[in-house]
């Protein structure tokens, strides 16, 4: 009797776990299959355009949820003193918060190369995909506002091209100074070169173009492609030609994936022409696939670029890189810059001192020319720098910078 009422007992138990489990997943299904049926998911991978759109403008909503994950941003003032300022975004983790009909979860995982991949999920009750469309337009529009004046810098990450950094204010046109006319030279080819698409297309020319700056360092390449990218609101692709783990199959990925309205920039280009029987030796190099000529060549070439690619390249020696290289059509512009000439020292003191009298401006250019030794703007630079509040000092004792020996 006693027994039976045990095994009764068991079994009854039995029973309801058997149950509970059934229900409990049962529950499951139906949830996944009502999701299914009675609701619309869109998965942004962090690759695409309007991921960090989006998240920028969840965090600047009122009726977001409290978990966030903190970025500090650092801006340098007109006074030159560096401000902080927070910027909250969804942090990471399976978390939830609700935007009107939306909730909008965001997750964090590593793929083998250890690279994070984060993807936000947006769910809407509904099956209608107007409500994402008007969701991405308000997140663009609200993004691009925040980024007018702003040169955003990608560069590759895994497989996938990735913002570097914070948006940088853009440098202004003018604060470049190349040889007089040059700036101008190269801004007439690259606006005729964007506003003439459908001339390409109607002669059957692939519409890219391709500019090669060349020249000793601290003259201004890198400094001019930038104050480029800012006046014509495009953001900037870099890559390093010397870079160990780009491969030439790796280049030729970046350089057809590269965002819309940006131009892509290879850093040190006579990378890929490096005398490999050294490299060899060096056992960190070892098994690093760099990229050769023809990858480089491949690249420039490749069958599917985005239309209207402009890719300017750099290089401090121009001959060391091979002639198939330099052909119209991969490089369609070669620009020497070098180092100051007397205009450009003129123009650059009265650039770092406006309210001062042009005649020191003159005073220093003719005292700077006398020397035989050439200099760089980044030299001047860093002299100005060293006196910024004595301009007369400045103008009258250029030979500090022969001197010192300013190297960049
Ligand atoms: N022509 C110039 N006008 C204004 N600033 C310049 C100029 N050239 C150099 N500079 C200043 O010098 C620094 C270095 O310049 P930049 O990196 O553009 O030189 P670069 O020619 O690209 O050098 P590298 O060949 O070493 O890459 C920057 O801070 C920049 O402001």
């Amino acid at each position: 009797m006693g027994d039976n009422q045990l095994f009764g007992a068991g079994f009854g138990l039995f029973t309801l776990g058997v149950a509970a489990s059934v229900l409990r997943k049962g529950s499951a299904v139906a949830l996944q299959l009502l999701r299914r049926r009675l609701m619309t998911t869109l998965e942004i991978p962090v690759s695409d355009h309007s991921y960090h759109w989006v998240l920028e403008w969840i965090a600047h909503r009122p009726d977001m949820s409290c978990h966030f994950s903190v970025k500090t941003a650092f801006q340098k003032l007109h006074s030159g003193k560096i401000s902080t300022g927070f910027a909250f975004v969804p942090s990471p983790g399976s978390h939830y918060m609700w935007l009107g009909k939306l909730s909008c979860s965001k997750l964090s995982e590593c793929g083998k190369l250890h690279i994070p991949y984060e993807t936000v999920t947006l769910t809407t009750i509904g099956r209608k995909k107007e409500v994402f469309e008007d969701l991405l337009l308000q997140a663009r529009t609200f993004a691009l506002q925040r980024q007018k004046n702003m040169t955003l810098i990608f560069k590759p990450m895994g497989a996938e091209w990735r913002q570097f950094g914070e948006p940088q204010r853009s440098r202004p046109f003018q604060s470049v100074m190349l040889a007089a006319g040059q700036s101008e030279k190269l801004w007439n080819d690259v606006t005729q070169f964007l506003h003439s698409q459908q001339w390409y297309i109607d002669r059957g020319i692939p519409h890219r173009r391709g500019y090669l700056l060349h020249g000793p360092p601290g003259c201004g390449k890198t400094s001019f492609i930038t104050a480029l990218a800012g006046e014509l609101e495009c953001s900037i692709c870099i890559l390093n030609i010397g870079d160990w783990t780009l491969s030439d199959d790796r280049l030729l990925h970046f350089m057809v994936s590269a965002p819309p309205q940006s131009i892509i920039l290879l850093e040190d280009v006579d990378a890929a022409f490096l005398d490999r029987s050294s490299e060899v030796q060096d056992p960190r190099r070892q098994g690093m696939n760099m990229v050769s000529l023809s990858g480089i060549l491949n690249a420039l070439d490749g069958v599917v670029s985005s239309e209207g690619r402009i890719v300017f390249m750099t290089t401090n020696y121009i001959d060391r890189l091979d002639k198939a290289l330099l052909r119209p059509g991969r490089v369609d512009v070669k620009e020497l810059v070098t180092y100051a000439d007397a205009e450009q020292m003129c123009r650059a003191f009265r650039h770092f001192y406006p309210t001062e009298n042009t005649e020191h401006a003159e005073v220093f250019s003719s005292n700077l020319s006398k020397f035989t030794e050439k200099v760089s703007m980044a030299q001047i630079q860093a002299f100005f720098m060293l006196h910024r509040t004595d301009p007369k000092y400045a103008s009258e004792n250029v030979n500090e910078i022969i001197k010192a020996s300013f190297i960049f």
